[in-house]
């Protein structure tokens, strides 16, 4: 079978997604997949961004990583996003993003993707349940392969709990390490469950072909 190919998608402006979404394509890399990794295009106002250092200084550091595109889209055979909660959802450059997908839906090149969601908020229960089921949702119109980690392993406990994906407490100081190895386990799943399901497909071809 051939390698699998993930987009690893985030939306970030403070570090926290972008620095989930490297742990990501760390793991998946590991596991043999081929990764890239994506930024979701910035909508704020320049004056915004340049209004906050941090903002300004992520941009500027991240300035080479590609934007994705509905291209990417209908490259990949999976994808795992990683997006900020605000006010209980995802950034409104992430929907902007998921808003742009239509073409791509239109024809049905967005059906049976495998997709796994990860976030993070301020607070320890400051929405980042709501964010990714919201998330979930939307994805369920695309006719994807939901991939949740749920409790299939021991790091989702330690790093907080949540089954519907990693959400990491953004403190400012970078991820922890318990929510690194969370994220690792839910990249690990997402392309097992994505190695189990094309090599199903495969060889149900296959066997119509024969
Ligand atoms: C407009 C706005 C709304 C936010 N709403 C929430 C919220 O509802 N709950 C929460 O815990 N944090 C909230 N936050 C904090 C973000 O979740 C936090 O900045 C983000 O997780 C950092 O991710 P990043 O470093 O990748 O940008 C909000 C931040 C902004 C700017």
């Amino acid at each position: 079978m051939s390698k699998i190919k993930l987009a690893v998608i985030y939306y970030s402006s403070t570090g926290t997604n972008y620095e989930m979404a490297q742990a990501a394509v760390q793991a998946a890399r590991q596991a043999g997949a081929e990764v890239r990794l994506l930024k979701i295009r910035e909508t704020a106002p320049q004056e915004a961004v340049n209004s906050k250092p941090e903002w300004k200084a992520l941009t500027e550091r991240t300035q080479n990583i590609p934007e994705v595109t509905l291209a990417d889209l209908e490259w990949a055979d999976a994808y795992l996003f990683s997006t900020p909660t605000r006010y209980g959802g995802a950034a409104s450059q992430t929907r902007a993003f998921m808003d742009s997908t239509g073409p791509l839906w239109a024809t049905g090149k967005l059906a049976n993707k495998l997709v796994s969601v990860m976030t993070s908020a301020q607070n320890p229960n400051g929405g980042q349940e709501t964010t990714l089921q919201n998330m979930y949702i939307s994805l369920m119109h695309w006719g994807a392969i939901l991939v949740p980690p749920g409790y299939t392993d021991q790091s989702i406990f330690q790093a907080g709990g949540n089954p519907y994906g990693t959400s990491v407490t953004a403190t400012g100081q970078g991820v922890d390490e318990a929510s690194k190895k969370a994220i690792e386990h839910q990249t690990r799943r997402l392309l097992e469950v994505a190695r189990f399901y094309l090599s199903g497909r495969e060889n149900s071809q296959q066997v119509s072909a024969d």
